[in-house]
C-alpha cells in the first residue's frame, strides 16, 4: 500500500517490494522500502513540493532541511550516537534514505506498558529502567554537541537487539521494554554546546512527556537522574532546567 498520494519519483521505478507509507506528517511522508537489495529495509523520508509556497523559496527550504538532517545524522553516527544511518540523499528531489530502525516508537511501548493502570507505576522497574536509558541517550547526544530541537517519545524508537544478525529484522514484542533507544527525526537538530540549549531540549521533552503520558509523569525524574551522570556539564544543564521551567510557568501565566 502506498497511500493516497502519488509516489515520489525515486520510488516510481519498479522494484520487488512495494513501498509502504508509514506516516504522513505536516512536512513530509515516511515510506518503508528497500535499499540496493530486496532484503535491506530502509526508511525514505520525502518532503514533497509545497504548492502554497513560492517555488524558489520552497526548493531552498527543502534543500536546507534535507542537507541539515543528513549532516547532523552523519555527525551523530561518527560520534557513536545511535541514530539511523544515512544511505543516500537528494536535496533537490527532496528525500533522505535512512537505515530502517526495527521496533516501535517509545511512546507506543510506554502506553502498552501502562495499559489502564492507575497505580503502581512508580514501582515499575521495567518502565523506570526505560526512563534511565532515555536519559542516557539524550546525555550522550548532548555530550557530543548535538541538541535535538523536538524531543518527544515519538521521536525515539525502542529497538530490540537482533536475536540473530542473519535474520535481520526482529519486531519487538508488544509490551516489551527491552532494547536500545534510537533517536530519530533530527530535522530540527543543531550543533550546540550551550547549557541553555540543552536545558530547553530537556524541557521540551518534559512537557511533551507530561501531556503524552500523564500517568507516568511520576517516573520522569529517572530520565533526569540518568542524564545527570552522562557528561561533565550535565549538572549545570539540570540547574538551568529549573530556570527554563520557571520562565515556562511565567509565560503560561501571562498567557
Ligand atoms: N529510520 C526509521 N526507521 C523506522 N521507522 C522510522 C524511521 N524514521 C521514522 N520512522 C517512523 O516514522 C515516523 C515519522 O518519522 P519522522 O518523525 O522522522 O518524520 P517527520 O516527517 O519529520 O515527522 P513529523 O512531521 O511528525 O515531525 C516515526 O514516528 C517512526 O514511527
Amino acid at each position: 500500500m502506498s497511500g493516497d498520494f502519488p509516489l515520489p519519483p525515486i520510488l516510481q521505478t519498479p522494484c520487488s517490494s512495494e513501498p509502504v507509507l508509514i506516516t504522513q506528517g505536516a512536512e513530509g511522508r515516511l515510506y518503508k522500502t528497500t535499499y540496493l537489495t530486496p532484503n535491506l529495509p530502509c526508511a525514505l523520508k520525502y518532503r514533497p513540493p509545497k504548492p502554497w509556497r513560492h517555488p524558489t523559496l520552497d526548493a531552498r527550504l527543502t534543500k536546507h532541511r534535507i542537507l541539515s538532517e543528513a549532516r547532523i545524522l552523519s555527525r551523530c553516527r561518527r560520534e557513536g550516537i545511535r541514530v539511523p544511518g544515512v544511505y543516500a540523499s537528494d536535496e533537490v528531489g527532496g528525500w533522505l534514505m535512512l537505515e530502517w530502525v526495527p521496533g516501535a516508537p517509545v511512546r507506543v511501548r510506554i502506553n502498552e506498558a501502562l495499559g489502564d493502570r492507575q497505580s503502581g507505576i512508580e514501582e515499575d522497574e521495567g518502565l523506570k529502567d526505560l526512563m534511565r536509558r532515555i536519559g542516557k541517550a539524550i546525555g550522550d547526544m548532548h555530550a557530543v554537541g548535538v541538541v535535538h530541537g523536538d524531543l518527544t517519545t515519538s521521536n525515539m524508537m525502542l529497538s530490540p537487539k537482533p536475536l540473530n544478525e542473519v535474520d535481520g529484522e526482529p519486531e519487538g514484542q508488544k509490551g516489551c521494554l527491552e532494547g536500545e533507544i534510537v533517536i530519530i527525526d533530527l530535522g530540527l537538530a543543531s550543533g550546540s554546546l550551550l547549557i541553555e540549549d540543552r536545558a530547553v531540549d530537556l524541557y521540551v521533552l518534559e512537557r511533551a512527556f507530561g501531556s503524552t503520558h500523564p500517568r507516568a509523569e511520576c517516573i520522569f525524574d529517572q530520565v533526569l537522574e540518568a542524564y545527570n551522570g552522562t557528561f561533565k556539564q550535565a549538572p549545570a544543564v539540570l540547574k538551568k532546567l529549573e530556570d527554563v521551567r520557571m520562565r515556562g510557568r511565567k509565560r503560561s501565566m501571562i498567557g
